[in-house]
């Protein structure tokens, strides 16, 4: 089988790791003798650019025809107009697809531990996975609008929303190590009212998982001062979206950290879960690991490879403990640099 691959390079440091990730790709394809057919098209600003919006028509019917989509990152303030910025071609991919949950996962070895800025004791065998509910809250609420005196956005989440999302959780819980951590605002919204009941009624049918519920705000806090304590975090968009920032520097960076967006059927989309960084955009200084992991993250679930994905991963962190890493993560090589030395590993 040949699987289809649409690559989304973006914008700023997208087209730096994105490119070099294609070659390790093609490598490892050689090596593990499988094959695919992968397609580059314009995405984000450079779409606005070339075709006036960010996820022009023919993009997004190769995204609809594709098994996996690979993804760089989008925006920059070069695009700043409220009405077409590349942020809506993000958005809108995530929805037109359909790819409701997000799986961001955090993981500190042994190994790996000497790289997070935190105390090694407190990181080492840190083991979890934030899935973050991705095409609903307050991202997507309708009303949306700003002008001079007043700008709404709109938290809407639906029992069907909550309860698909609740459902991937537990069942990745009953894989790992069966707890679930559900995270909210129960004491002020609406919605982690319905969010949290939910949760609770879903919880019924997984009687091997625990369920724990956390205020985000104290969740924010024990993520960096007892990380080993979750397994499965579950929470809302825009939650998600920020505790997964948080959580990056348990492991040491944000350009450490992949993620895998997934719907009921479909093609599944692979981004790092950082954004373009313009403070270092075309400098080449980039740290192509989130990206590389994520490609890790492709080659198991979509191309069905799991021993090459296993290769990827043990390469992308060997690479950086000899010591070949980029400057966030305390190294002094480039991005190019990192992807020659991952190269010869292969
Ligand atoms: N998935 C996506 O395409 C995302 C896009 N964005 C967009 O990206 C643009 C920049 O947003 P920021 O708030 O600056 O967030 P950012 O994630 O792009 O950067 C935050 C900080 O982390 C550093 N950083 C990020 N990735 C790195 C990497 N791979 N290697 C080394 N350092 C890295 C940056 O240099 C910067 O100092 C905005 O337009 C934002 O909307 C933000 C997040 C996700
Ligand atoms: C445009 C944002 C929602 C992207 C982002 O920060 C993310 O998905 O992590
Ligand atoms: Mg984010």
């Amino acid at each position: 089988m040949t699987y289809k691959i649409t690559a989304l390079p973006g914008d700023g440091i997208g087209p730096e790791i994105l490119e070099g990730s294609i070659e390790i790709l093609e490598a490892l394809a050689k090596k593990f003798e499988f094959e695919y057919d992968l397609v580059t098209k314009d995405f984000g600003g450079i779409a606005i650019d070339k075709h006036g919006e960010p996820l022009p028509p023919e993009t997004l019917e190769a995204c609809q025809n594709s098994d996996a989509i690979l993804l760089g990152a989008v925006g920059g303030p070069k695009w700043t107009n409220p009405k077409n910025r590349p942020e809506h071609g993000l958005l809108g991919i995530r929805k037109s697809l359909k790819l409701f949950a997000n799986i961001r996962p955090t993981i500190v070895t042994e190994a790996t531990a000497h790289l997070s800025p935190l105390k090694e004791s407190l990181v080492k065998d840190t083991d979890f996975i934030i899935v973050r509910e991705l095409t609903g809250g307050l991202y997507f609420g309708e009303p949306k609008y700003f002008n001079e005196n007043q700008a709404v956005d709109t938290l809407t989440y639906t029992t069907e929303e909550i309860t698909r999302i609740a459902h991937i959780a537990f069942k990745l819980a009953l894989k790992r190590k069966n707890v679930v951590t559900s995270v909210d605002k129960e004491n002020v919204l609406s919605s982690s009212k319905l969010w949290r009941q939910t949760l609770e009624q879903v919880s019924k049918e997984y009687p091997d998982v625990t369920l724990n519920h956390l205020l985000v705000d104290a969740c924010s806090m024990h993520l960096i001062t007892n990380p080993k304590q979750f397994d499965v975090i579950v929470t809302e968009n825009l939650f998600g979206d920020i505790l997964s920032d948080e959580a990056s520097v348990i492991p040491g960076s944000l350009g450490l950290s992949p993620s895998a967006s997934f719907g009921e059927s479909g093609p599944s989309l692979y981004e790092p879960i950082h954004g373009s960084a313009p403070d270092i955009a075309g400098q080449n200084k980039a740290n192509p690991s989130g990206m590389l992991l994520s490609l890790a993250m492709c080659i198991r679930e979509s191309l069905h490879q799991p021993e090459c994905a296993q290769h990827l991963e043990n390469i992308v962190f060997n690479t950086i403990n000899e010591g070949i890493a980029t400057k966030d993560l305390g190294g002094s090589y480039s991005t190019s640099e990192v992807f020659e030395a991952i190269k010869k590993s292969i």
